[in-house]
């Protein structure tokens, strides 16, 4: 194997121009000559380098709008020769092929193409076929040649030659073959994806996702295992996508929890007034609108304070100073929001630990997309859950018919349950959580936990009695079993929201006619595991 490999000739073919003259430049500097297709060798010519066009070697025109351009043998040939084989070197003598040792290429802009909402013939257009076909030669011969994806790797090239007397290492080129051929997957990943949508083929036979390295982290879930951060490309405000302005970097379950807390927050309209999520362990432990941010945010950590300490705030709205400030009175992991003031920034920039994000918007609930999990032998993938519930789609089942005040908690409940997992019950109050029951393999179970931490904050607040009482409570899913309703009665719960469909309905209407409750079915569930 030929470890140190001298550069003598590029072949650098790129839609992406971004870098691509500096780099050319310090490889001509270096004595390496380039070959390049239409536009890449246009550029570089306006920029004074000398470059050969790939249409003289291969002796035929770029055509069909550029359908054809480095398909041909020698180029391939040049790519994949072994040059430690006799007979390999004797056919490229014989046909007059030339080797390449580098090549530069990065593809038509597929995805970017998709982004933009374009035509299906416009997409098609963007498919990328001479590019992945020359990367996957000249990755497949990294034992002789050199191959670059991505423009953010031109800098280490460079690196690379100038620690090396102009000469490439086996790791390098096995490193940039590694990322070469996961670039080419997720290129056609992204190409049947797109084509699976387009033909409405929701369970297509094979399914591909890809990442692109964002962070590696410190650990996963625990220190023992291994993790890092891989982004989709996808434009959604987020974690993903977000400007974090101070703090430490992010973590595993820091991400996760920023997540869950952004996407929750993210459901209340900010033309309709702030809203905050404070969020552990990826489920809510308060959640609350307000007629000022701070407002919100102090309702919400009022609905469980204990579960607050070392949470995850997120703000469907500007992050100011005086929320800033009242978010600093105690320690808090992450604070994410569309934006943030100066102020807000400032007060922050006293507390090192405390990590910032702002997002610069707010994901759309609505908009469809895939979630997956993984199993073992396999993965699950589902359409997200961008289930929403209006008014019009609720149905009164009870005799008494709830007010205006309790439809609003209602909906705003079912807004929350959505977000926590099941078995989810969500008590509210004037549009502020007052007690959750997360994850329980028990429905009642949930409705008694969210009871009594509701008790034990209207101790730490010094009220009278729990804020259950007189509120209107949200279930994940139906009630299987009238025990529920009876166990929301004895909380003080004068309103229920579920989806109802279970086989004894009628005798939970019953029981919630009987204990005086008012009660709408959505028709609709929100299990999330
Ligand atoms: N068809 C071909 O033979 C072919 N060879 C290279 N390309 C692509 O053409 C682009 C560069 O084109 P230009 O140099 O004309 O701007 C690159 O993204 C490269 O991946 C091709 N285009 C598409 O398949």
């Amino acid at each position: 194997m030929n470890d140190r490999i001298p550069l003598k000739r590029a072949l650098i073919s790129v839609s992406d121009k971004t870098g691509l003259v500096e780099f050319a430049r310090a490889l001509a500097a270096r004595g390496v000559e380039l070959l390049s297709t239409g536009g890449t060798a246009r550029t570089l010519r306006q920029a004074g380098l000398t470059v050969v066009d790939v249409a003289d070697v291969t002796g035929f025109p770029e055509m069909m709008d550029g359908r054809v351009k480095t398909l041909h043998p020698v180029v391939h040939g040049g790519l994949l020769a072994l040059r430690d084989n006799q007979e390999h070197m004797a056919a490229a003598k014989t046909h007059d092929i030339d080797m390449i040792d580098l090549l530069v290429v990065n593809l038509y802009p597929f995805e970017e193409t998709v982004a933009k909402g374009a035509a299906y013939d416009d997409c098609i257009e963007n498919i990328d076929i001479g590019g992945p076909a020359m990367i996957r030669a000249a990755a497949k011969n990294h034992a002789f040649v050199t191959v670059v994806v991505d423009v953010e790797d031109y800098s280490a090239v460079l690196a690379e030659l100038d620690r090396n007397d102009d000469r490439i290492s086996y790791p390098f080129r096995q490193r940039q073959a590694q990322i070469a051929y996961a670039r080419t997957a997720a290129y056609d990943a992204a190409v049947s994806t797109w084509m699976a949508n387009a033909i409405g083929e929701e369970t297509p036979r094979r399914r591909t996702f890809a990442g692109k390295l964002a962070q590696g982290l410190r650990y996963g879930e625990n220190p023992h295992q291994a993790a890092a951060f891989y982004t989709d490309g996808s434009a959604r405000p987020g974690v993903a996508t977000a400007r974090q302005w101070q703090g430490k970097e992010l973590s595993y379950n820091n991400i996760n929890d920023t997540d869950a807390a952004f996407e929750l927050v993210a459901e209340f309209d900010p033309s309709e007034g702030p809203a905050v999520a404070i969020i552990k362990h990826a489920n809510p432990c308060g959640v609350a609108r307000g007629t000022s941010a701070v407002e919100a945010y102090k309702r919400a950590f009022d609905c469980d304070r204990t579960s607050a300490f070392g949470g995850i705030i997120a703000l469907n709205t500007v992050l100011d100073g005086e929320t800033a400030h009242a978010i600093t009175e105690i320690f808090t992991e992450v604070v994410i929001a569309p934006d943030a003031t100066d102020e807000a920034k400032e007060i922050f920039a006293a507390k090192k630990n405390l990590r910032l994000l702002t997002t610069g918007g707010l994901p759309d609930p609505a908009a469809p997309g895939l979630s997956f999990r993984q199993v073992a032998g396999g993965f699950l993938v589902q359409g997200r859950d961008n289930g929403r519930i209006l008014r019009p789609d609720l149905k009164v089942v009870t005799k008494r018919q709830p007010s205006e005040d309790e439809l609003n908690d209602l909906l705003f409940a079912w807004t929350v349950a959505k977000h926590v997992k099941s078995n989810a019950i969500v008590y509210a109050r004037d549009l502020a959580t007052v007690g959750i029951g997360a994850g329980q393999m028990s429905r009642v179970d949930s409705t008694r936990i969210g009871k009594r931490k509701s008790e034990d904050m209207a101790e730490v607040l010094g009220l009278s009695q729990a804020l259950t009482i007189g509120s209107a409570v949200a279930s994940d899913a139906f009630f299987p079993f009238a025990d529920g309703i009876e166990a929301l009665a004895e909380a003080g719960a004068k309103a229920v929201i579920q989806p109802g469909g279970s086989m004894r309905d009628a005798e939970v209407i019953e029981t919630a006619d009987r204990l005086g409750l008012a009660m709408v079915f959505t028709g609709q569930r929100h299990f999330r595991h």
